[in-house]
């Protein structure tokens, strides 16, 4: 099934479902203008590859379509500036970031649905309303037409009006159902803080009330010092009895809210978290063996999830790859080797990258050439995105299926969350 072309049987591809929709929540108080408009009609292969078309086109002037993009949002809508962080750079990423992988999934409903769905989640921790969806359509139109230039005709306004259309009804839709079982937003106290490595903390945070996640997950935080500039950051423990939750975070050069996460930050400091997401959690029914793959901070998930395994028995045969550039970054390793000696089921291995130390010498890539083949295990990887996909890269060409490969599109650069998944589908492919 194509987005949006459905038979009269089937549930709307826009996600407004069969269900009849919730009563509005809080969500839904009147903004600037009205809700969005009732189901947009369908759109067709061809209108799909039109689309396609358009964002290949605008794709050089993506960062100059953004920054017009906010700006006349901004002027049209000045109480919607109040959302935004001081320092808009990262949220402009994250527009296109969303845009991009809208539009790569646009013929994968299923996919497209659950990404939109967790949009419209995601986005109640800002205060968006459903009367902001109307705003935002509309400066996007116009900056696609600004951007498109001679390209743009009336037939790509509606498409795209009407793929916009669909998209703010899933995204609204998913918050009103979310703002019916739960907060937008959660306070946490640091009871923890300490330094692993260089530049690197982990933070163990108390929340005010139960914060509701899975091992593997992630959550976004948001820090008094930067108000409304929201991170994501991976919690590196299962659900623990008294509630409380382990991150770890690297300082980044030029970075504003991991620098003061890491070196200001201190007990008794209040953040707040957005609800928890990502899709690195173990499948329920499945008991074949784990591959984790770590680099850097990109830890943190994967210690969740053999935190969980441990949990549940350890009844599953987990090994563990954690690369670092140095010795010194490779925090958090001698945890996971003392806690192998104690589990027959748990095998974990370090390599270095950068430097050369006997027996850990080389990449996470090569390591899993060395080791491999894993082509009957669950895989789940977390790190830089290049490391992500280089991995994937060697599993796929070992045989591992696609619908095997865990990991999360986590502070991607622009372009590979729209990549990434079809570069894994044309490996699968071949
Ligand atoms: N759920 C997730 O997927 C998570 C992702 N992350 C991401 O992980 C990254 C961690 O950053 P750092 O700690 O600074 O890592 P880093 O830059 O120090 O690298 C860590 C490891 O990844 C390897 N690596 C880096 N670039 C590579 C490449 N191009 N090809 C192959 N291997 C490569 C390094 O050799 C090293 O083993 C961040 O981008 C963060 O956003 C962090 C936590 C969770």
């Amino acid at each position: 099934m194509r987005f949006g072309r459905r038979r009269p049987d089937e549930t709307p591809a826009s996600g407004v479902a069969t269900d009849p929709a919730p009563p509005p929540g809080p969500s839904a108080a009147p903004g600037p203008h009205a809700a969005p408009t009732p189901a947009p009609a369908p759109i067709d292969d061809e209108e799909i590859a039109l689309l396609r078309a358009s964002v290949e086109l605008v794709g050089p002037l993506a960062q100059d379509l953004t920054v017009y993009f906010y700006a006349i949002l901004f002027q049209r809508h000045p109480e919607v500036r109040a959302l935004f962080p001081a320092d808009m750079d990262v949220q402009r990423d994250r527009l296109l970031r969303g845009l991009l992988r809208i539009v790569d999934l646009v013929d994968d409903p299923e996919n497209l649905v659950r990404f939109c769905s967790r949009l419209g989640r995601d986005h109640r921790k800002f205060g968006t309303l459903n009367g902001h969806y109307p705003a935002v359509g509309a400066a996007l139109l116009d900056s696609l037409a600004r951007f498109a230039g001679d390209a743009w005709s009336a037939r790509l306004a509606d498409v795209w009006s009407r793929a916009y259309g669909i998209v703010s009804q899933v995204m609204v839709q998913a918050a009103e159902e979310d703002a019916a079982v739960g907060p937008a937003t959660w306070k946490a106290d640091i009871v923890d803080h300490r330094l692993r490595g260089p530049g690197i903390a982990e933070l163990t945070l108390r929340p005010h009330s139960h914060y509701p996640f899975q091992a593997g997950q992630y959550a976004s935080v948001e820090t008094p010092w930067q108000p409304r500039a929201w991170r994501y950051y991976s919690l590196a423990n299962a659900p623990r009895e008294d509630g409380s939750l382990t991150f770890h975070v690297r300082a980044l050069q030029g970075g504003r809210v991991s620098p003061a996460l890491v070196h200001h930050a201190r007990p008794g400091d209040q953040l707040t978290l957005g609800a928890a997401q990502g899709d690195m959690v173990l499948s329920p029914g499945k008991d074949g063996d784990l591959l984790c793959v770590a680099g850097g901070t990109g830890l943190a998930p994967v210690q969740a999830l053999v935190e969980q395994t441990a949990r549940d028995g350890g009844r599953r045969f987990v090994e563990v790859f954690v690369g670092a550039r140095t010795a010194g970054e490779l925090y958090g390793l001698d945890d996971m080797l003392r806690m192998a000696q104690r589990n027959h089921w748990l095998k974990v291995r370090g390599v270095l990258s950068d430097e050369t130390v006997p027996g850990w010498r080389g990449s996470l890539p090569e390591a899993l050439r060395e080791f491999g083949p894993f082509y009957d295990h669950e895989v789940y990887l977390s790190g830089p995105v290049d490391m992500v996909t280089a991995s994937a890269r060697v599993l796929v060409r070992q045989g591992v299926a696609r619908r095997n490969i865990h990991y999360d599109p986590f502070d991607v650069p622009v372009l590979e969350a729209a990549l990434l998944p079809r570069r894994l589908r044309a490996e699968d492919e071949q």
